[in-house]
């Protein structure tokens, strides 16, 4: 699709409310005069100045990255409507609608994937994270949410919210910002795992490793099952657990590729290139992407 400029919120029609996230809520819209169907994303700024203001910023900084971004395996932005900004208001984004949901609605139906469809999923991914590395941009927050598939079943890199393009200065707070749960063990931990010299590449391929086991196991799988997933946990079980989850019915290919994800130490990590060449990836269909029964 051709990008059509949208620049006025009267021009679209609510059609329903696809999700809400932490920020705010995600609609169903179609554009009055072509009928094209959209998701429009609402991000509130909330009573609190303080906060406001930083979600403000992380929605204008979403906006700003959003609107660079070119890629079939990432989902498109058609606009950011940001007028209501003077007034401390909304900011709205369009984009691309993505019918089929997200990673995190099939696991929640289908609990787990077939090797052939989590293959395409780590491939995919990896062309997405290779369109925005080559950019200077690290997601920060892959995640299966952030992960959605569109009609024909292919599954794309969504919401930077949290990313950042590498040249920017860190904030102080950085390493807090995005899904713990998915984080590397260097923005967990930044002293222990040498994380200041870290360019943050590497853990968005840490996070690909941690939802790529996720879709074999059918839970989050960096912690036993029926433990409560708190900060102390989680930082544990990221920086120094041993012991992954494994399923005993995971090929020698899935085995080694979430290994080479899931290597603690980021500079021994598999990079994006090298795991795009990996057979657990090369051995997917080639030409199309996640079109399968699984979606
Ligand atoms: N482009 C889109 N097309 C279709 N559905 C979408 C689109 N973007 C988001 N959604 C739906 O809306 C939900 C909320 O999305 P949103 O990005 O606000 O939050 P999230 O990623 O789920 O959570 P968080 O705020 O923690 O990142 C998603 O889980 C998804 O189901």
């Amino acid at each position: 699709m051709n990008s059509p400029v949208i620049e006025n919120l009267s021009d679209l029609e609510k059609l329903a409310v696809l999700g809400h996230g932490n920020g705010g809520t995600v609609y169903k819209v179609r554009h009055k005069l072509t009928m094209e169907v959209y998701a429009l994303k609402i991000t509130r700024f909330g009573e609190d100045a303080g906060c406001a203001a930083k979600v403000q910023q992380q929605a204008t900084h979403e906006g700003e990255i959003l609107k660079l971004v070119d890629s079939r395996f990432v989902v498109r932005c058609y606009g950011v409507l940001d007028s209501a900004l003077d007034d401390g208001g909304d900011m709205y984004f369009v984009m691309e609608y993505m019918g089929g949901g997200s990673l995190q609605d099939v696991l929640r139906t289908r609990r787990r994937l077939p090797e052939t469809t989590i293959s395409r999923v780590a491939r995919s991914v990896l062309e997405g994270l290779r369109y925005l590395h080559g950019m200077q941009i690290v997601h920060r927050d892959i995640k299966p949410s952030n992960l959605l598939i569109n009609g024909r079943g292919e599954v794309k890199i969504a919401d930077f919210g949290v990313s950042r393009v590498v040249a920017d200065t860190m904030e102080e707070c950085d390493s807090c910002v995005g899904t713990c749960a998915y984080m590397s063990p260097e923005r967990v931990d930044p002293e222990r795992w040498d994380g200041d010299y870290s360019d943050g590449f590497a853990g968005d391929v840490w996070s690909l490793g941690v939802v790529v086991l996720e879709c074999h196991v059918g839970r989050f799988p960096l912690i036993p099952p029926g433990q409560k997933a708190d900060w102390a946990t989680l930082v544990f079980a990221i920086c120094l657990g041993e012991k992954m989850a494994m399923p005993e019915s995971a090929s020698p290919e899935f085995h080694d590729f979430v290994c080479r994800c899931l290597e603690k130490d980021w500079r021994k990590r598999g990079t994006v290139e090298e795991l795009l060449h990996h057979p657990f990836v090369t051995r997917c269909s080639s030409g199309r992407l996640v079109v399968d029964n699984a979606f």
